[in-house]
């Protein structure tokens, strides 16, 4: 699959903006909230910051007042002005400490919290979503998203915050003095935040969701060309590989310097207009003052109060950019919180107790991708009773292992209900099900952690003389006895420390452990040598005892001893009996394909 398929380009439509902003502020809003006492910490801290600034200037108008009258009538409150000034200084520094303080806690509890949900939903994402997605991508907008939610936090509630704070009271205080100047600074204010939020959105925002989706693309490149190292160096193919991330990191750049400039030219126009109001604000109350309707105090107060104002405005249309950077960055979390998991469990759904493995699917009907593809199974009907070993047979993609993965309902059937000792599996939770089948699947995934955890991964509470029997019954025990750290060896990343045959009988020693009822094997030996293809074998032959088995057979010769074969054809059971009911038919597929891989083995 390539990379557009799995990540396509961001829409340029202001619709889809508006609706991501919405979306992406209320998931932070409600990940805020669920933290009172933390929020409420922070925001009291920024309100009595934030109000010290604004009757700061009301004070040095009062003191220059006081300055200039003293000279008349010889008294003054210039002390206690001052003493009001350090009493509002220090309640500012104070309220700073206690936001910072706030928001940092908040922040990490926040970044937590969304980090361990992101992570549990992804868990739990289809088997469909998974083969959808780049592994690379999806680690990349967690933790991309997560970060900018700790940004989002720091600019709203520290930053935006307070200049609205500031903004309304000095309007209203202004206008209460002054209706005209209170309107000045009213109309000013909204024509400069609306400049900045026209700006951010329209022109800068579009840039920067664009350069981010290339920034996923690179990420996902990135991994998938590091994953499949092997395959590359098989192929000589590092050349091949190098050029096409140049291509990707190529677009990525011009991208994002077309954002990164749209985001300069924003800031410039929007200082150009800030400086356009201080100017108009500054004149205004020199003409009050020119007619008598302003003294030396007011025009204090207005010089004043603009400068703390314009310092808090100044920045207001980058912290804008950032709040809409940091709203494109969580977009596509927000996405993964706001997306049905693709398989669920009904609500109150009861656990599965297998007792006897007795499967049955009747009337299915399956296939992958939307409802309008053909599909795979339709009317799909199979009874396998209780401790049967079953062989699936057919050609490549003929539907054996879709069949055991509707089996573990890591899909969920179109029509008709599989069920196992009679119990429909969509109607119990999914992970009941799934930990009554043990699977020993072809190419066994062991975790970068030690050969005890590994074996132990679906029973953690086993004991060591437990793990120890799984192991010995796995034929695994003598090698893993061998290695200078026994049990605790790391396997290293994916099990790359071991070979094929002992990563398989890691694998068969986790389902002896999990004991479960249902044994599902993708048939393990085809790639192994001979002596340990006899290990695992005999291994194999050991775990089957006392289960219900399905084998998914590519080499007939390892199903000839079961109990019944289900041949597939296109997704159809098209033929279904022992290996020698099925070879007594000349003209069925089994013999035929019998037949092809016995011809094969005697000219190999
Ligand atoms: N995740 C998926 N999305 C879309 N199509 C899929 C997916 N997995 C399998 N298929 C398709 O479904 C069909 C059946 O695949 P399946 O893996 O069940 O075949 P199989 O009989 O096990 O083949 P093989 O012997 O090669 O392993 C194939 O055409 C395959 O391309």
């Amino acid at each position: 699959m390539t990379s557009s398929t799995l990540s396509s380009p961001p829409s340029r439509d202001p619709a889809r903006a508006r609706r991501t902003f919405v979306a992406v502020l209320g998931f932070a809003i409600a990940r805020w909230r669920m933290h009172p006492r933390l929020l409420a910490w922070t925001l009291g801290g920024v309100l009595v910051a934030t109000l010290t600034d604004v009757l700061t200037p009301l004070l040095a108008g009062r003191l220059v007042d006081d300055v200039a009258h003293a000279a008349a009538d010889g008294r003054h409150d210039a002390m206690v002005m001052i003493a009001g000034l350090t009493a509002l200084g220090l309640a500012g520094v104070l309220g700073r400490r206690a936001s910072y303080r706030g928001i940092t806690h908040l922040n990490a509890r926040v970044m937590e919290n969304i980090m361990t949900g992101a992570f549990a939903r992804v868990q739990r994402f289809s088997s469909e979503w998974h083969a959808n997605n780049f592994a690379g991508s999806t680690v990349r907008q967690i933790t991309r998203g997560t970060w900018a939610m700790d940004t989002l936090g720091d600019t709203i509630m520290l930053l935006l915050l307070p200049e609205a704070l500031v903004l309304v009271v000095t309007t209203l205080v202004l206008g209460l003095h002054w209706l005209v100047m209170g309107l000045l600074l009213a109309a000013g204010s909204v024509a400069l935040v609306a400049l900045s939020v026209v700006l951010t959105l329209q022109y800068v925002a579009p840039a920067s969701r664009l350069a981010n989706s290339w920034d996923t693309r690179m990420g996902a490149a990135l991994a998938d060309a590091v994953t499949c190292n092997a395959v590359v160096k098989a192929s000589g193919a590092e050349q091949r590989e190098d050029a096409h991330l140049a291509w990707i990191v190529g677009r990525w750049r011009r991208r994002t310097v077309r954002s990164w400039l749209r985001g300069t030219n924003s800031a410039n126009l929007q200082a150009l207009a800030a400086l356009l109001m201080r100017i108009g604000m500054i004149a205004a109350v020199v003409v009050l003052w020119a007619h008598g309707r302003a003294n030396a105090g007011d025009v204090a107060y207005v010089l004043t109060m603009m400068f703390v104002v314009q310092g808090y405005l100044r920045d207001i249309g980058q912290q804008i950019s950032i709040v809409q950077r940091s709203v494109n960055e969580m977009d596509e979390l927000v996405s993964l919180f706001a997306r049905p998991a693709g398989v669920e469990d009904p609500p109150g759904a009861p656990a599965l107790h297998v007792t006897q493995g007795h499967i049955r699917f009747e009337h299915v009907g399956f296939g992958y991708g939307r409802q309008g593809r053909a599909p795979l199974f339709t009317d799909l009907n199979l009874d396998i009773p209780a401790g049967s070993r079953v062989g699936l047979v057919g050609p490549s993609g003929s539907g054996k292992t879709t069949l055991t993965k509707l089996l573990q309902r890591l899909y969920d059937v179109r029509a008709g209900r599989i069920t196992i000792d009679g119990i429909d599996i969509a109607t119990v939770t999914q992970a009941s099900v799934r930990s009554s089948i043990a699977i020993v699947p072809q190419e066994p995934l062991l975790f970068h952690r030690s050969l005890r955890d590994n074996i132990a991964y679906g029973r953690p509470d086993a004991t060591m003389a437990e793990i120890a029997q799984a192991a010995r019954l796995a034929n695994a025990a003598d090698f893993i006895e061998r290695l200078p750290q026994g049990y605790a060896t790391m396997v290293g990343e994916r099990g790359v420390k071991l070979s094929g045959g002992e990563r398989q009988r890691i694998a068969i020693a986790r389902a002896f452990l999990s004991n479960a009822r249902i044994l599902v094997m993708d048939e393990a030996t085809s790639s192994l040598d001979s002596q340990s293809e006899q290990l695992v074998q005999q291994a194999m032959e050991r775990l089957m005892a006392g289960r219900t088995v399905l084998v998914i057979a590519h080499r007939l010769s390892t199903v000839v001893g079961l109990d019944r074969i289900i041949v597939f054809r296109h997704g159809q059971v098209c033929e279904d009996g022992t290996h020698e009911a099925l070879m007594a038919r000349p003209d069925g597929l089994y013999h035929h394909l019998f037949a092809l891989q016995a011809g094969n083995a005697v000219s190999a």
